[in-house]
């Protein structure tokens, strides 16, 4: 069942300074359907992270339309979650006070709001960390606080963008394996922007491979593969093979001249 649908979508940015305009997202259709997991994967500069603002309605297209559960997006709401790049955490409230800081700010009782956060937190596995500080946390632990987060609010649609880009590579394939597990467990819709072919294929359903700006889906794959899944395997390797093929389609035929 179709969840997001992106139909037609064309974004122009203006450039007032050389007096022109960017298109940073050119005619693009896309449907993710309900407990998808697809990952947006392309270049630096794609569009990647437009096409992210505008499902999270940070953003509007020029042209086209954004909708969620069949409802245009026109504005952010509390059905689509969202996990920045740097977790974006208030220093000065503990762990489970940055987990329940929507349900306190819309003037939910602490007891309750801390009750709600706990099961959060124990999913992202940070049960003992409640009154501790961000800054004592580790990167890591600290995204995982803004999962929790986002999770919360029990949003239809979680959006990520590179979530995971500022962490060393061990813990970033510890963070796949919880967040897969998160996804099962919440029955949740992920979308999640990555430039890494690695990342989108150890987690996603589905590949939504784009070009160059401006921003065109080359393919949108799907990922058939068991889990949890090998990188090293034969048929991981096939999958990243047909995507680098279809992100650099000039330097292959460069090589083959
Ligand atoms: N607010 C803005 N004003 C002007 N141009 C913008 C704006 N936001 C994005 N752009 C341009 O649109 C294009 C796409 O940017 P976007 O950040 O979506 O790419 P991305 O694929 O997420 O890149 P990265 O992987 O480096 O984060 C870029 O050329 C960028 O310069």
């Amino acid at each position: 069942m179709t969840l997001i649908t992106i139909d037609r979508v064309s974004r122009f940015f203006n450039d007032p300074k050389r007096k022109s305009a960017v298109k940073a997202l050119d005619d693009i259709s896309l449907k993710v359907g309900r407990n998808e997991f697809l990952c947006l994967l392309g270049p630096s500069g794609c569009g990647k992270s437009t096409l992210l603002n505008m499902i999270a309605g940070f953003d509007k297209p020029t042209s086209g339309t954004v909708s969620v559960g069949g409802q245009l997006v026109s504005a952010p709401g509390s059905d689509r979650g969202f996990v920045f790049q740097q977790p974006t955490l208030m220093p000065w409230l503990t762990i489970w006070e940055n987990v329940a800081f929507h349900l306190t700010m819309r003037g939910m009782d602490k007891r309750e709001s801390r009750d709600k956060a706990q099961r959060f937190i124990d999913m992202v596995r940070l049960t003992g960390f409640e009154n501790h500080f961000p800054s004592e946390l580790s990167g890591g632990m600290n995204q995982r606080v803004g999962i929790a987060r986002a999770l919360l609010m029990n949003p239809e649609v979680i959006l990520m963008d590179e979530p995971f880009g500022a962490l060393d590579e061990q813990t970033r394939m510890e963070m796949h394996g919880e967040l897969v597990r998160i996804w099962r467990e919440s029955q949740s819709t992920i979308v999640f922007v990555t430039h890494g072919i690695d990342e989108s294929l150890a987690l996603g359903t589905h590949v939504a491979v784009m070009s160059a700006r401006p921003g065109r889906i080359r393919e949108l794959i799907e990922v058939d593969l068991p889990r949890p899944r090998d990188p090293t395997g034969p048929q991981f390797n096939d999958y990243k093979r047909h995507i680098l093929s279809l992100l650099r389609p000039e330097e292959t035929l460069g090589v083959a001249a």
